[in-house]
C-alpha cells in the first residue's frame, strides 16, 4: 500500500473535489477451455492514492502498461475496483448503486483518446448531446440556445449539430467528444491520452482548448498522457506510475527542477530542459531490462529491477511507501516513493550501475531501444 502524507495537496487547505485511497485494481487472467479458472491477477492499480483539489489539473504520466487509463478507468467506476476508496466531493462512490451512483456520475466525465471510436457513428451531434443531456435530465424545454452555447464554446460552427462524426476531421471529433463531456455539467473532466491520436499541427489547439473551457466552466482535470511535454504544459501537479504504483508526486516546475525518484529521473532525463542550469549537466539516464510483468511483479520496489541506484538487500524486499521528502530552497515537497531518496538527492548514494552518461547528447536525441522511456520525451504510451 502507498500513503500519502496528510494533509493533501498544497494550496488552499480545502477538502480534495477527487480523493483516492489505496485503490487497487487487479483483472484475474484466466485459463481454460471447459472449466474457468483464475490462474492469476494482473496487478493494473496496486494501491494508489491521488487527490485533486477543485480547480487543479493533475497529469497522470508513466511508460505503457503502469496502469494510468486502468485508474482514470476506475475513479469514474467505468472498470471493476478491487479494493480501495473513491470519495467525490466527500461522497464515496464505492457505496453508491443504481440512480445514486448514476447521479453522482454526470458530474466526472471523461474525453477518450480515440474520438472517433468514442463517438455512436449512428447519431448526429444533436441526437448525442440531447440523449447525454435527457439523461440526467437537462434536456427539458427548449434547450437549442444550450446546444449553440455548448459548439461555441469549443470553437465548432452551429451547423455541426445536424452532422455525424464521420463528417469531421480528427480535431473536430476531439472538440465534439469535449462538448459532449461539457452537456451533463461536469465539475471533473479524466482526460485519457486527450491528444495523443491528433495530428501534431492541431494537438496544440486541442490542449488550449481543454484550458480554455476549464477557466470558463471552472472544471478540475485528471489528464493522462505518456507526453511528457503535454503534461508540463497542462499540469499544477504531475504524478508518476510505475508498474500499478505511483513513484512520485509533485508541483509541475519542482518535479521537472529536481526529480527525486530514480524512475522520474530516468524518464525526466530524455526530455529537453528549458532551465539552463540543467541544460549542460543532463544526463542521459539509461535504463536496463523490460517493464516487469504486472502479473508478477517485483517484491520489493518495484523499480528494483531496473534502478540505476538500487541497494542491497533493502529495495529486493521492503515495498517503499510514498513519503514527503523535502528539497531545501524550494518550498513544495514531494512525495517520492524511494528508501534512499534524500541520499539521492543530496548525491551521497551514486548510482551502483552505469547511467551511462551522455552530456553531449542533444535534448530529446535518446534511442529508442535504450532511452528510459523508450520514445522520448513521451514516456512510451499508446
Ligand atoms: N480489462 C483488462 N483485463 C486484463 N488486463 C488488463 C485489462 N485492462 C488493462 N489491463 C492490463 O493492465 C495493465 C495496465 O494497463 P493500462 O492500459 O491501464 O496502462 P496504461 O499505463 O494506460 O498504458 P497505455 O498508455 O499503453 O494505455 C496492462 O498490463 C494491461 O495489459
Amino acid at each position: 500500500m502507498t500513503t500519502v502524507a496528510d494533509p493533501p495537496p498544497p494550496g488552499t487547505g480545502e477538502p480534495p473535489l477527487l480523493d483516492v485511497r489505496d485503490l487497487k485494481v487487479h483483472f484475474p487472467i484466466r485459463r481454460g477451455v471447459l472449466v474457468d479458472r483464475t490462474v492469476g491477477h494482473v496487478h493494473a492499480v496496486d494501491g494508489v492514492d491521488l487527490r485533486i483539489v477543485r480547480g487543479e489539473t493533475y497529469g497522470l504520466v508513466g511508460e505503457s502498461g503502469c496502469g494510468k487509463s486502468t485508474f482514470g478507468r476506475a475513479v469514474l467506476q467505468l472498470t471493476p475496483v478491487t479494493s480501495g476508496e473513491i470519495r467525490f466531493g466527500g461522497i464515496d462512490l464505492r457505496s453508491l448503486r443504481g440512480e445514486a451512483l448514476r447521479r453522482q456520475r454526470r458530474h466526472m466525465q471523461m474525453v477518450f483518446q480515440d474520438p472517433l471510436g468514442s463517438l455512436d457513428p449512428r447519431q448526429s451531434v444533436e441526437q448525442m448531446f440531447r440523449e447525454g443531456m435527457s439523461a440526467h435530465g437537462l434536456a427539458k424545454g427548449n434547450i437549442s440556445g444550450r446546444l449553440d452555447e455548448l459548439l461555441d464554446s469549443v470553437g465548432l460552427p452551429r451547423t455541426a449539430l445536424r452532422k455525424y462524426p464521420h463528417e469531421f476531421s480528427g480535431g473536430q471529433r476531439q472538440r465534439i467528444g469535449i462538448a459532449r463531456a461539457l452537456s451533463v455539467e461536469p465539475q471533473l473532466i479524466v482526460a485519457d491520452e486527450p491528444v495523443s491520436a491528433l495530428d501534431v499541427s492541431v494537438q496544440a489547439q486541442v490542449i488550449n482548448l481543454l484550458q480554455d473551457v476549464q477557466a470558463t466552466y471552472g472544471l478540475t482535470y485528471l489528464i493522462i498522457a505518456h507526453d511528457l511535454a503535454v503534461i508540463r504544459h497542462v499540469s499544477d501537479r504531475i504524478g508518476v506510475m510505475y508498474l500499478g504504483g505511483m513513484v512520485e508526486e509533485a508541483p509541475t516546475a519542482e518535479l521537472f527542477a529536481e526529480p527525486l525518484h530514480p524512475y522520474t529521473r530516468a524518464l525526466l532525463s530524455a526530455v529537453p530542459q528549458p532551465d539552463p542550469r540543467y541544460e549542460d549537466s543532463r544526463e542521459q539516464i539509461l535504463l536496463s531490462g523490460d517493464l516487469p510483468s504486472p502479473a508478477d511483479p517485483p517484491p520489493g520496489c518495484r523499480f528494483s529491477t531496473r534502478c540505476p541506484w538500487k541497494q542491497p538487500t533493502r529495495c529486493d524486499t521492503e515495498r517503499p511507501p510514498l513519503r514527503t521528502v523535502e528539497v531545501p530552497g524550494t518550498t513544495a515537497a514531494h512525495q517520492v516513493a524511494c528508501h534512499w531518496a534524500e541520499g539521492i538527492r543530496d548525491g551521497a548514494i551514486r548510482p551502483t550501475r552505469s547511467t551511462s552518461v551522455d552530456a553531449a547528447l542533444p535534448a530529446g536525441a535518446a534511442t529508442s531501444s535504450t532511452s528510459a522511456s523508450g520514445t522520448p520525451p513521451s514516456t512510451g504510451g499508446s
